[in-house]
């Protein structure tokens, strides 16, 4: 038997709105407005409820630490780290807003994962995102490998793609995997935004996912040839504010669940899909929505988590936002009324991560793994209520309900951060695994 998990980012004491993302359309949209951080990491808790209520394995990826100070000390601050992040902030905000930011929340760029059934060496692969295209979050990939590690600690874990634009490596966001079950070899789905070495046309806002890229984390996970493909997401769907491919496409088992202008030939897509699953054994079966591409943007209808259930059928796990938008909600009900696998919709307040552009989808990693390699998994990063519990009574603890752009400036923050990361790693018995407890404490 195998099983999905999904690993969801635990919300940073520093979520804040500094409108990072150009080509974001939500995250630019709320530049400057005031963050409840208690409130995020609370309705993050309550998505990863939901899961464990519904009966499937739920895991949880820390938070980075905030600022990055070593980050700083590389561009000549100095003193006390204390020091460091004050004479930063006097000379240059902009920048300290990039390195404070809690962009590591939204796991579904943490890495790319291939599972063992997939790859030449019958392990579970995952290759690290460089997430080069923004530069707040470029910063995420050594603690990144360092926290998979702890989680999967038999998995083989690649260090992120060289920093380069040519391989701008925006992990699972943009790959999907397609199978008659969790534990049967799959089609694995890159989807890319920009071919890095050629003369193309540029989009209006930047297609992070390059082809290069993908190429490379096929090669590093040894998929085969004839179970991969790469296809080039839509300029049109890029342009309108999809800037990864999970806002507008879905797949799950042999469901793709996708607007029709994700891709520019839908038919010829298809068609490609429809032939290469034949020798995997499995149908494909396509729900497309033809609602206007800014509905779905929008709502996220399609950054949704599109889950097996142990009943055999499956379920959506929406944002509020798609029972608000009547095109998206009409389509959910259309799906669920029909003869498809789908069968039940979950509409969940995700607002505060909503606001920067990262829905349901964003929030998690999916890993397929087999019972044995679920039982390898570190078991205090395995979500129970209990531990759900444990983790709600840490950010009621530790956490603000209020964060401005002036208040990233604050050293008392960074104490605040590090205080509670040091509580929660002796919460998820993960010994010294940031560079702040390594160094000897906050100083
Ligand atoms: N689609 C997926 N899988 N992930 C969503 C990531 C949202 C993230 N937003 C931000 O980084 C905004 C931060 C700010 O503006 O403060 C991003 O654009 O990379």
């Amino acid at each position: 038997m195998s099983v999905e998990l999904n690993i969801d980012g635990l919300v940073g004491p520093t979520h804040n709105y500094a409108g990072l993302s150009f080509g974001n359309i939500a995250s630019s949209g709320n530049k400057g407005a005031i963050s409840n951080p208690k409130a995020a990491a609370l309705q993050g808790l309550q998505k990863m409820r939901t899961l464990v209520n519904m009966g499937l394995p739920q895991a949880v990826m820390p938070p980075h630490a905030r600022p990055l100070t070593y980050y700083l000390r590389g561009l000549g601050f100095n003193g006390t780290d204390s020091a460091v992040h004050e004479s930063a902030w006097k000379a240059n905000p902009a920048l300290v807003a990039n390195l404070m930011s809690a962009s590591p929340m939204w796991t579904a760029n943490a890495a790319t994962v291939s599972p063992s059934i997939d790859t030449a060496d019958g392990k579970v692969h995952l290759t690290a995102a460089n997430l080069v295209a923004m530069p707040h979050r470029s910063i995420e990939a050594p603690q990144t490998e360092r926290l998979l590690q702890a989680i999967l600690p038999k998995a083989v874990i690649h260090p992120a793609l060289p920093s380069n634009t040519v391989f701008g490596d925006e992990g699972a966001a943009n790959h999907n995997r397609m199978s008659q079950s969790h534990g049967d070899k799959g089609l694995e789905i890159f989807v890319y935004g920009r071919e890095a070495l050629s003369d193309e046309p540029s989009t209006k806002f930047p297609g992070r996912q390059t082809l290069e890229a993908s190429k490379a984390v096929g090669r590093l996970h040894g998929l085969d040839e004839a179970a991969t493909l790469y296809l080039r997401q839509s300029a049109k769907a890029i342009d309108a504010g999809a800037f990864h491919n999970d806002v507008v496409c879905v797949t799950n088992g042999t469901v793709m669940f996708f607007h029709k202008d994700a891709f520019d030939d839908v038919a010829a897509m298809q068609n490609v899909v429809r032939e290469k699953a034949k020798p995997l054994g499995f149908e494909p079966e396509f729900l497309m929505a033809d609602i206007p591409l800014e509905d779905t943007i929008q709502s996220y209808l399609f950054n949704s988590q599109l889950l097996s259930l142990p009943n055999g059928k499956m379920g959506l796990i929406l944002p509020k936002n798609v029972e608000n938008t009547p095109s998206a909600k009409a389509f959910v009900d259309h799906c669920i009324a029909g003869n498809n696998p789908v069968s039940e919709a979950h509409y969940l307040d995700l607002k505060q991560s909503m606001q920067n552009g990262g829905g349901p989808a964003c929030l998690r990693l999916r890993v397929p793994l087999t019972d044995e390699e679920l039982k390898q998994v570190h078991s205090p990063m395995l979500m129970d209520e209990a531990k759900l519990q444990s983790l709600d009574e840490w950010v009621n603890k530790y956490y603000r309900e209020a964060l401005s752009r002036d208040d990233l400036g604050d050293p008392a923050l960074m104490i605040e951060c590090r205080t509670a990361l040091d509580d929660l790693t002796q919460r998820l018995s993960l010994g010294s695994i940031y560079d702040f407890q390594m160094e000897g404490g906050a100083q």
